[in-house]
Parts: C-alpha cells; structure tokens; sequence
C-alpha cells in the first residue's frame, strides 16, 4: 500500500466540503491534515464552523479541527488540496494552491475549460492523466498539478455515453433533459417558496456545461499527449431543471449514433458489462462497477437509487429505442458523491496508483 498522503480540504464547511469530510475521515492513504474555508469561519473549531446536514455526525477526528483561511501558505505541507470552493474564489485560490507544488483536485467550474487542464470523470476517462507531464512542464513544477472533475449532471452523463462509444462507435446527437436535486445548489441553495410544490426549469449556466464538458471528456488525448481533442462530431443539447429532491440528478436522454442503432439488448448488455480503469486498479472508492443497470419499469428513482454503490456509480434503466434518434434511457447520479466528491477522491486515488502524487 502507498504511504499515507497528507490532505487539506478547501472549502470544507460547504455541502461538497462535508462529503469530503466522509469521504476522507476514515481513507486507507489519505489522512486530513488542514481544512479551510471563508473569514465566517476561519478560527473556529470545525463543528462550531459548519453547518452539518449529513444523516452521519461528524467525525470525531475532524470535529476539533480548526478551521484556516484558504491561504496556500497554510496549506503548504498537504501532498493533496481537495477543493469544495464557491466558484467566485475557487479560481485565484486553487492557482495558488498549484503554484506551491501541491496536487490540487477541484469541483468547481474555473478551469474545466482550461486546454492545459484535464476534465477527469474517474470511471471515464482517467487516461487523461497523462496530460500532466505537459502540464508540469508549463507551469514549471514537479510535484503539483491541477485536475477538475466534471458538472455533476455531466458526470452522471458521460458514464454510459462511454460506455456506449466503446462499443457502438461515435454519437452524432445526444438530447438530455436533467432534474436536478437542490443539494446541487449548495446551502442554503434554492428558496424553499421557489422550490416546493414545484419545478424550477432554469439552472444558470449548467445546459453550457453540459454541452462542452461531455464532449471534452469523451474526446481523446493527442498522441503527444500535450492536448485533448474534444469530440469532433457530436452535437450535444441539454435542459436543465431543478426539482424538490434533496440529493441525485436524474436525466433522460436520446443518442443518435453515426454508424447505425444497437438494439435495446446490445445496449443492456454494453452498459451491464462496462469496466473502468479504476476498479482494475483496485482503488479503494471505486465501484464494483461504473454503471448499475436496473430493468424495472419504474427505475431509477432518487431515493431508491442515489446509494446503489454508495453513491459513485450510475444507475441506468428504461432502455427504449428512440423514434426520433436511435436509442433513449433514464439515468441517476448522486450529485454530490460520484457528482462532486466521490469523483475528486478516486481521481486522487488512481493518481497516487499511476505515481503522480
Ligand atoms: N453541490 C453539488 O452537487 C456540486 C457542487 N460543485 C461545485 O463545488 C463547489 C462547492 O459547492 P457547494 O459545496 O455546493 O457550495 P457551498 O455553498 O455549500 O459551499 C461553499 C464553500 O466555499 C467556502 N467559501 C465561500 N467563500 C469563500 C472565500 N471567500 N474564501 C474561502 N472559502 C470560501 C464556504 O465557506 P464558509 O462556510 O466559511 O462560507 C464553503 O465551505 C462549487 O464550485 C460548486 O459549483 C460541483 C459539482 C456538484
Ligand atoms: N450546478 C450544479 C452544481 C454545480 O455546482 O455545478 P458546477 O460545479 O458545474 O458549477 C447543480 O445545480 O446541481
């Protein structure tokens, strides 16, 4: 087993921040070492900072762990910086974080665009790690590196559709209508006058997500391994709505692939038989497998479904073919452990397998 890999968690008084701290508090390699958040509550015990709203208490280990301010300095001796950060900071305190050399995992949307920045969906495509060494040598460092995982939805989205594009070959067209849970929103989120009793269709910026991520992160890496190309021919269209859930994105989709339709038992099959990297690997939070594959009429459902793996695989069901592009089904993440997390922690995991960290 490798040795234990000291790690800080940025904003961890958010509701991405307390599943790391689940996520963590017990991990094989990694161990907490630091955690930061904003002035609020910077200074205080954690259990006095946050506001705790996992079914599981805290951690004993965390509970008296005095929170810092997200100054890089302070975080300097953490071999792995994990970030939960609101976007309107997570971008200057991450670079900071990559330019005292330490590996850096984030959640949040600041440089998912970046050309020089792999996009890792752990049981998609953690071949992209591979762009580090291009990486590194840019920003002229040899321990530290950036990663960003995926816009939960996304996340939920591109397991099956690679599993797919393994077997069936490219996708001309994908149509996917998202409802969202409001833990997705972070706290305290959505107004409860906004979202009870009723269907919000309008999440800022999240249907441009989609539409770009995806196709960066089923594209592949350049055989210089100094870019990734994003997939050429697919157009993606998505509509996000946000739904009275507490937590797990369900989506429908429609694929339409270039070279012809499976059929709805190829696709079963397919999906039922996809394996990741990850699980090869042995990685302590990967799943049995990426993909739970469910055939009953009335499934997946959010309750039912969002710990199927404990949270990081993504349940699939009502495989259809589609009358006007070639296959349609339902899908279900957890948006805040596969989502969010879950993701970040098997990224961290399958480096430390690979020697990055
Ligand atoms: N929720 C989800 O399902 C998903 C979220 N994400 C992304 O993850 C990130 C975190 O989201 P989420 O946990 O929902 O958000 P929350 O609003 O719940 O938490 C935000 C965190 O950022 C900290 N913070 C805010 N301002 C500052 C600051 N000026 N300096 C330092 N820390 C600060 C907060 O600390 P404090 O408590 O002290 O204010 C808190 O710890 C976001 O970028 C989001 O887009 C990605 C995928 C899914
Ligand atoms: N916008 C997502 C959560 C999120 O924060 O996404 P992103 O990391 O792409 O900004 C949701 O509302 O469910």
């Amino acid at each position: 087993m490798a040795s234990t890999k000291k790690v800080g968690i940025l904003g961890a008084t958010g509701t991405v921040g307390q599943r790391f701290i689940l996520l963590l508090a017990e991990h094989p390699i990694f161990s907490i070492h630091a955690l930061g958040a904003s002035a609020r509550s910077a200074g205080k015990a954690y259990k006095d900072a946050v506001r705790w709203k996992q079914a599981r208490p805290i951690p004993e280990s965390v509970a008296q762990i005095t929170v810092k301010p997200c100054d890089a300095e302070l975080f300097k001796d953490c071999d792995v910086v994990f970030s939960g950060l609101d976007a309107d900071v997570a971008g200057d305190i991450e670079m900071a974080m990559l330019k005292q050399n330490i590996a850096v995992f984030s959640n949040a949307k600041n440089y998912r665009r970046d050309p020089s920045v792999p996009l890792i969906v752990p049981t998609v495509n953690s071949d992209h790690f591979d762009l580090i060494a291009h990486q590194r040598k840019l920003n002229k460092l040899d321990k530290g590196f950036l990663i960003t995982n995926a816009n939960c939805s996304t996340t939920g989205l591109v397991v099956p559709l690679k599993a797919l594009q393994d077997a069936f070959g490219p996708m001309s067209h994908i149509i996917v209508n998202t409802q969202q849970a409001i833990s997705g929103a972070g706290y305290p989120g959505v107004p409860s006058l906004d979202i009870l009793d009723n269907v919000v269709p309008h999440i800022g910026g999240e249907e441009e997500k989609m539409e770009f991520e995806a196709c960066k992160i089923l594209g592949d890496l350049a055989p210089d391994k100094q870019s990734l190309v994003h997939l050429p021919e697919t157009i993606v269209s998505a509509t996000c709505t946000r739904v009275p859930v507490l937590d797990g994105h369900l989506e429908t989709v429609s694929v339409k692939f270039a070279n012809g339709a499976p059929s709805v038992e190829q696709v079963y099959e397919v999906l039922e038989k996809y394996t990741s990297e990850a699980e090869k690997m042995g990685c302590h939070s990967a799943p049995q497998k990426p993909i739970v594959v469910t055939r009953e009429a009335d499934r997946p459902q959010p309750r039912l479904d969002r710990e199927n793996l404990k949270g990081q695989a993504v349940t699939v069901g009502r495989v259809r073919k589609c009358p006007v592009l070639d296959i349609k089904f339902v899908l279900l993440v957890h948006n805040t452990v596969l989502g969010a997390a879950g993701s970040s922690v098997l990224n961290a995991e399958i480096a430390v397998f690979k020697g990055l960290i």
